[in-house]
């Protein structure tokens, strides 16, 4: 089984804990906490520089916190291995960034395959599960394009079925429509939320939009670095 099982049903999938960071004189975070159940969506809303990315940084195993502690299914990631680290990265979690970062050289189908071949999948298997996953998100029509062929929405899109090709517990979507317009947005997260309905997955989920927000199941507002619940001593 690829999930770590804590043996808690009750027990966070993904737990934040007092988080604090500094960039020499820049404190991105004062004390963040934040908790995410396993199939649960969560959006890290705040305004520029409140410490979003960080945050999401931080849970993902990508930057390590001056203090404070980060448990993925009981295990401590503030204190694991680099090596470790970049494991969970490739079988546990997905990510999916602002600007979808697709490897420009590689057909839509390639990029969604990738991970599966890198985790050690044969070619032909490979783009078939990611056939699969870009019928999902409404991009098989697209899938011997380029990503400097589609329009931002289906970049998104094929990101998205990327983050997810590999079945992971929890995907982290910095601004996954902070390029889109609404119509785009709003496509894309109607099919994010369903799918990952459907497959379990946890979503946490950075974003400055109010509209994108209320696609989660619960929000956390960061304010100057530090958490709180949305609209709690704001
Ligand atoms: N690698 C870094 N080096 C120096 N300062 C950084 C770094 N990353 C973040 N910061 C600073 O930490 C603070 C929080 O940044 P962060 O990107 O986490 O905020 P954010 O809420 O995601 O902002 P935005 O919505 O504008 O992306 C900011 O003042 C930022 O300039």
């Amino acid at each position: 089984m690829r999930h770590t099982d804590t043996g808690d049903a009750a027990a966070p999938l993904l737990a934040a804990s007092d988080l604090v960071k500094t960039y020499g004189g820049t404190e991105a975070l004062r004390g963040a906490s934040l908790d995410l159940r396993a199939g649960e969506t969560v959006a890290v809303t705040g305004a520029s520089g409140s410490g979003k990315s960080t945050l999401l940084h931080c849970l993902a195993g990508m930057v390590r916190p001056d203090s404070g502690t980060v448990r993925y299914a009981g295990e401590r990631l503030e204190e694991a291995p680099e090596r470790r680290l970049s494991e969970l990265r490739r079988t546990d979690f997905g990510m999916v960034f602002q600007f979808g970062q697709l490897i420009p050289e590689l057909t839509a189908l390639d990029n969604v395959a990738l991970p599966l071949m890198l985790g050690g999948s044969g070619r032909t298997e490979a783009r078939e599960r990611a056939g699969t996953w870009m019928e999902r998100f409404g991009v098989w029509g697209q899938r011997e394009l380029r990503p400097g062929q589609m329009s931002g929405g289906q970049a998104q899109r094929t990101a998205l079925a990327r983050a997810l090709v590999t079945g992971p517990a929890v995907v982290f979507a910095d601004e996954p429509t902070g390029a889109l317009d609404s119509l785009a947005s709003e496509r894309v997260m109607t099919v994010l939320t369903q799918t990952v309905r459907e497959s379990g997955t946890a979503v946490l989920l950075v974003t400055h939009d109010a509209l994108v927000a209320a696609y989660a199941d619960r929000e956390v507002a960061l304010r100057d670095g530090v958490t709180a619940p949305a609209g709690v001593g704001v």
